[in-house]
């Protein structure tokens, strides 16, 4: 259904905007009912603020509910009341993992019940896509809204799982060491979110399948030559054999550390200097083991005229997204390089746990 033009902003331009004030510390007003505030960007003042409105809810993942032994009664979250009196410390500290082993006992913890939990499932998602810790704090709202804060509907769940429609903005030529006849596209998406890149090498034929690589950020190991993964020598290799072959097509998805952003990346690879393995770390902090959205790469190639791939990857899950969303995959590539004994383990759990092929 089309909406009329208007100068307002649509749901998912509010979303965006939601995003952007969780990042800053500001509450959002969900569904005219609570205030939601991120937990990780909360300061005391608005702390203060939002206990005299009532009495407040900490919302957290079911991950990070297990890790914490607190009862979860609402399916993928769990709602923990928060004595009066509470501090900003106790708060963070069960949002965050970073001192879970120096000490353990948070407890003890009694989970929410009764009552819907539906925005606060809302609250959480929302904190996850500004790639903030997955916690957020929940106050009932009795009268009218402050002024000035940017409200959702319960429905903004739905935009928020929406797929975001993608736009070229602008291409040229890059010529690169891997192939000289090189070209950089850019998209955008309409909800505000990041942009993601295209590499075409050479002048791939639109009706074959294509060498293509769905690459996801790593500022760690694209740049920095990290030896903790094999994303750096991943990208180099695609890049190489598209050159050599003359064709090819390196979608670079802005996901990085599989969605959950370079801060939470670093969280994670913080437990992981604790002991964890790189699923355990991504649990232990409240997300999935991997938060991307698959969707991306297959609107890109479909958006670039391609429908049939030769996909490079060790990891059936993006064949199978692929194949999903309309890409024919009709081979998978091994993309075998960059094994150091840094990353020996981690490949070694992304085999076990994640079905990678080794
Ligand atoms: N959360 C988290 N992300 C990581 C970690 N190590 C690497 N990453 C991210 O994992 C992603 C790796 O993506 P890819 O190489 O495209 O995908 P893949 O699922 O490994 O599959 P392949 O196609 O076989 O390489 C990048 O976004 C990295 O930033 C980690 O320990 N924790
Ligand atoms: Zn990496």
């Amino acid at each position: 259904m089309m909406t009329p033009l208007s100068l307002g902003p649509s749901p998912a331009e509010r979303l965006n905007r939601a995003r952007a004030d969780l990042r800053m510390g500001l509450p959002v007003v969900l569904g005219d009912a609570c205030l939601a505030v991120a937990v990780e960007t909360l300061s005391p003042e608005r702390l203060a603020a939002m206990a005299t409105l009532g009495p407040l809810a900490l919302v957290l993942t079911a991950r990070r509910a297990e890790t914490l032994k607190a009862r979860v009664y609402d399916g993928d979250v769990a709602r923990i009341a928060v004595p009066p009196g509470t501090d900003l410390a106790w708060l963070r500290a069960l949002a965050d993992p970073a001192d879970d082993l120096r000490m353990p006992m948070k407890g003890p913890l009694q989970s929410i019940r009764d009552g819907d939990a539906g925005l606060a499932r809302l609250a959480v998602k929302l904190a996850k896509s500004a790639q903030l810790l997955p916690a957020a704090l929940l106050v009932p709202l009795s009268g009218a809204a402050p002024e000035g804060l940017t409200t959702l509907g319960a429905e903004a769940a739905e935009h928020l799982e929406a797929e975001a429609l993608m736009a070229p903005v602008a291409a040229a030529r890059v010529p690169m060491r891997a192939a000289e006849k090189g070209r950089l596209h850019i998209f955008r998406p309409d909800d505000g979110g990041e942009e993601h890149y295209a590499i075409e090498i050479g002048t791939p034929a639109r009706d074959k399948p294509v060498l293509a690589r769905l690459h996801s950020a790593c500022f760690t190991g694209d740049v920095l030559g990290s030896l903790k993964c094999d994303c750096g020598p991943q990208l180099d290799a695609a890049l190489t054999q598209m050159g050599h072959e003359g064709a090819g097509i390196l979608l670079y998805l802005n996901q990085e550390g599989r969605g959950i952003g370079l801060a939470n990346k670093m969280r994670a690879y913080s437990l992981q200097d604790q002991g964890f393995d790189t699923v355990e770390a991504n649990h232990r902090l409240g997300f999935e083991d991997d938060e991307r959205d698959f969707r991306i790469g297959a609107a890109l190639l479909r958006k670039l005229g391609f429908s049939q791939v030769r996909l490079l990857t060790n990891n059936p899950a993006k064949v199978a997204m692929l194949e999903a969303n309309g890409i024919a995959v009709t081979e998978r590539v091994p993309l075998k390089v960059g094994l150091s004994r840094h990353n020996a383990a981690y490949l070694a759990t992304k085999a076990a746990k994640s079905g990678h092929i080794l």
